[in-house]
């Protein structure tokens, strides 16, 4: 790694104490590689699986990691405040949940367990802008943030099925509350600490790498998520069924063109050959169903504001034309207020006949 800074020394120095916020596919993978390193011990906060979690553990299926049955991170928690040990603070806190911030505020969900001026901040999630509350709540304390390019999700009760290898991309998303050093230092330690479980015995692939760009890496991400997730939900199709419609030329693509006029116009355009990189790295019988659309398919919120209402704002502020991802945004924010008003009458129906 060339990021200047590595922790040779580490295996003589104690374990990192982890919390990890978001057990899904993403966050227990993260959790098993962190232990892994042998350099971390992880604490995963759990709510509605917990206590089948804590019971019967994690049955893993994983291109990277093999087959493991009733596998557990060191502790298992069913709140942010039982994370907690007096005098035990954490060194990491790895945040893996939805960015919903028309929802719940991610900032005040993980305040019991970040403990100010020591506790580095690690975003492993989709979006733009997503660092901005957590500097604003936690002013002192080192912000990391991380797009992962991964294939996993929860299956049943307490099966994770991964397999699309984990590509891990991290970087600092500096602020102005602490030294740029120390910034610079935490992350290098993080990426090493991740990079260590991505290799060694048992391990197939994986890698996290270090960025010194992370605005660039997160333009780059969305050039991904805004078009990929978005036309996907809207169409109800899998990544090879867009791409095999004559969606990708007519509008995938094009829209993927849109989110690279407003990354350049915001001054963080990632290469351009990542846009054909994107658009044909997956085989047209992939059938993926980007996070967007399973989280409609299963009755969850979308992630939309993240992926594209905050694109988009900037895209106005900086005059960039954006047709494609706008009509999407429109028929998307349509749909979000169709399965609400649903969801209410449903709500209304119970309460008439109870
Ligand atoms: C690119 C990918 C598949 C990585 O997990 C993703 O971000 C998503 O489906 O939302």
């Amino acid at each position: 790694m060339d990021h200047g800074n590595t922790l040779n020394s580490i295996p003589n120095q104690r374990k990192r104490n982890i919390c990890l916020v978001g057990s899904g596919g993403v966050g227990t993978i993260a959790s098993l590689v962190l232990e892994k390193s042998g350099r971390a011990e992880v604490t995963s906060v759990l709510r509605s699986k917990f206590a089948v979690i804590k019971e019967r553990g994690w049955d893993i299926e994983s291109v990277d990691h093999g087959w493991l049955r009733g596998w557990r991170p060191t502790r298992v928690v069913s709140s942010i405040v039982d994370a907690v040990v007096p005098n035990e603070p954490f060194d990491f806190i790895v945040i893996t949940t939805k960015q919903l911030p028309e929802a719940y505020s991610v900032a005040e969900l993980v305040k019991p367990a970040v403990s100010p001026g020591h506790t580095s901040i690690v975003l492993i999630q989709n979006g733009l802008d997503i660092e901005v509350p957590i500097i604003a709540a936690f002013p002192n304390n080192t912000v990391i943030s991380g797009i992962s390019m991964i294939g996993s999700r929860v299956n049943g009760e307490n099966c994770i099925i991964h397999d699309g290898p984990d590509e891990l991309v991290i970087g600092t998303h500096f602020h102005d509350g602490m030294d740029r050093a120390l910034q610079h230092q935490k992350t290098c330690e993080f990426v090493d600490l991740y990079a260590a479980g991505t290799v060694g015995p048992g391990t197939i692939s994986g890698k996290c790498t270090f960025t010194e760009d992370m605005l660039v890496a997160r333009w780059q991400k969305l050039l991904w998520n805004s078009t990929f997730n978005t036309l996907c939900t809207l169409l109800k199709m899998d990544v090879g069924e867009l791409q095999s419609s004559g969606g990708r030329e007519t509008l995938l693509i094009p829209a993927m063109w849109e989110v690279y006029a407003i990354a350049k116009a915001v001054g963080h355009a990632p290469a351009k050959e990542m846009i054909h990189h994107y658009a044909y790295r997956s085989s047209n019988d992939c059938r993926y169903r980007p996070s967007m659309l399973l989280d409609l398919e299963n009755n969850r919120p979308m992630e939309l504001e993240v992926l594209l209402g905050t694109p988009l704002r900037k895209a106005k502020e900086n005059s960039v034309s954006t047709p494609i991802l706008s009509t999407v945004y429109e028929l998307l924010k349509a749909e979000k207020w169709r399965i609400d008003h649903e969801k209410a009458a449903n709500i209304l129906d119970t309460q008439n006949f109870s």
